[in-house]
Formats: C-alpha cells, structure tokens, sequence
C-alpha cells in the first residue's frame, strides 16, 4: 500500500542484437545471457518477449567490416540487414513499438557516430547522414527514432526530416545526456564498433558534469524530442533525477551494458543475489525519475517474474 515505486513490462526496453546470416544466435561473450540474432531467430526472440508482456524493442546492428565506410553509407541502403529487420519485426508483430539506433559508429570505418575528417568529427555534415538514416527507418516501419549520436541539432533536423516525408506520427526519443563512459565496453564488443582511433569526449558528455545535461535536455526539447534519456543509467540518477525535475517530457534511462556486465559478474561469482540486485537497479533508476528503462535484464525479470 506504501511502496511509492513499480516497475512494469511497460517501463521496459529491450535491446536486442541483429546479426547477417541464418539460423544464427551466438552469446556475446562479456554480456552473459544476450545473443546476436539473425532475423530469423529475431523474430522468434521477440515473439517470446511478447507472450512475456514485453512489447517494445531497441535494435542494433552487427555491422560486417567490410561494408563499413567514412560515410557509413549501409545505414540507408535499401534491403540493408538493419533496414530488412525492422520491416519484418513490424510486419509480424505490428503492436510491437520499434525503436531504432540513429548514428553512424555501427557501419563507420572509423566506428565514429559522426563524418571524421582529419581527426576531426564534422558536426553539420552529419545531420544529413543522420537524416537519411532516421528516414530510411521511418519507412521501414520504426515508430520510434532514438538519436544516440549527440551531434548538435540533430533532433531539430530529423524531426524536420521526418516531418517533411510524412512521418508527423513517428516519435523521437533523444539520447540528451549520453555520457563519454567507460561502460559502454561490452556493447562495443556485441557490435564490434569501438572507435578506431581516440575516444567520443569531443560529442558525448564529461561525467564530471550535471548542469550542462539540462542545456542538452532543453535543447532537445525546444527541437522537437518526445523523450529525454540518460545514459548510463546507475552512475548518473542524479541527472535522471534533475531532469525529470525540470521537464514534463517523459524521461528514459539506457541502463547500458556495462552496467549489466557488471552485475552478471558478481552474480557468476555468487558474490550477489541475482534477483534482489536485479530488481533493486530497476527500482532505482525508476525512483529517479525514469518512466521507460533500456536494459538488457528486461526479458530475465519477466520469465522469473520478479517484478
Ligand atoms: N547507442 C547504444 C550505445 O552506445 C551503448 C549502449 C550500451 O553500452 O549498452
Ligand atoms: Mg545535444
């Protein structure tokens, strides 16, 4: 009767991992527990979080090396593996919400979110890259377009995009506070997209710093975003927190898989209670203030029903 704080199927995001090829469903090695699919085992993947309540979906793509290039040209190309994925989850499971990854690091030689030109990520010539690749997904059926790039105006210019192809209906959820973490490392290997050369501080954010997450917040906002997230999640309740303070907008929380390497660790080690340590970190990043959570243990807490 007191507990102030849920979580549901509702609150939750699962990512899910898409590979080239058939039949295939292989572990990714530092994330216990989470596979790369190829569109066929996809399919059966989502069913089964379906019948589980668990009804939308964050997908990301394992891109060949080959096909990767300084304009991250795969991204929009017709009958991509990504492109193909999202159309036949839409296709089979309509009342499926998909959200999709707009950036470049998945298909880019030098596995940058933005155009590198010496050493230098240039900003405005990535918007169009970005706008291609939000409207190529738009039409393959995404209702959610989630830029997790961090270039400036991006938000203004896909909504823009978007907007002038007839996708008024399709949402935009900002990654607005994406942090320049250690803890995206076990993402990076499931994708084989770490960055070739430096690191990402000159787009993503300096942990050191809460204020600036409320200028990126209302820039987004002012642009035309429909959700607010924050990435990590664990490390950085106090700006999920501040956030949620200062907007109406709803806010999401990318609970990223460092966060999730880190608990399976211990649990492995019998070093935590898995279900008690699982459910505590969802509590927390909802009494922060998230209403949607992107987490990798969103499918183990439904099949356990631990919520
Ligand atoms: N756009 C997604 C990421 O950059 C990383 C997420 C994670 O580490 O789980
Ligand atoms: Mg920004």
């Amino acid at each position: 009767m007191v507990q102030e704080t849920h979580v549901s199927a509702a609150n939750l995001i699962f990512p899910l991992f898409i590979v080239d090829g058939e039949n295939q469903k292989t572990e990714v090695a530092s994330m216990p527990g989470i596979y790369r699919y190829s569109i066929d085992n996809l399919l059966r993947e989502v069913e089964s979080c379906m019948k589980l309540g668990l009804t939308s979906f964050d997908l990301f793509p394992n891109i060949e090396e080959a096909l990767k290039d300084k304009l991250a040209t795969e991204s929009h190309r017709e009958g991509s593996l990504y492109l193909r994925a999202i159309s036949q989850v839409k296709k089979e499971f309509p009342e499926a919400c998909i959200i999709t990854d707009v950036a470049m690091d998945p298909y880019s030689s030098d596995g940058h979110d933005g155009i590198v030109e010496n050493g230098e990520i240039l900003n405005d010539e990535t918007l169009e890259v970005l706008g291609k690749m939000a409207l190529a997904h738009a039409q393959s059926g995404a209702d959610i377009i989630a830029p997790s790039d961090m270039m400036d105006g991006r938000v203004g210019y896909i909504r823009r995009v978007l907007d002038e192809n007839g996708f008024k209906h399709v949402s935009i959820m900002s990654y607005s506070a994406k942090y320049a973490s250690a803890f995206y490392g076990p993402f990076r290997d499931a994708l084989n997209s770490a960055p070739k050369f430096g690191d990402k501080k000159g787009y993503q954010m300096n942990p050191a710093n809460q204020r600036e997450a409320l200028i990126e917040a209302r820039l987004d906002e002012a642009e035309g975003a429909d959700f607010l997230m924050v990435k990590p999640a664990l490390p950085y309740l106090d700006v999920i927190k501040l956030l949620k303070d200062s907007t109406e907008l709803p806010i999401a929380a990318y609970n990223v898989s460092g966060e999730y390497a880190m608990i399976k660790a211990a649990i492995q080690n019998g070093w935590l209670n898995e279900q008690r340590a699982i459910t505590e970190v969802l509590l927390s990043i909802r009494r922060a203030g998230a209403t949607a959570i992107l987490t990798y243990h969103a499918k183990e807490v439904l099949e356990n029903k631990w919520l």
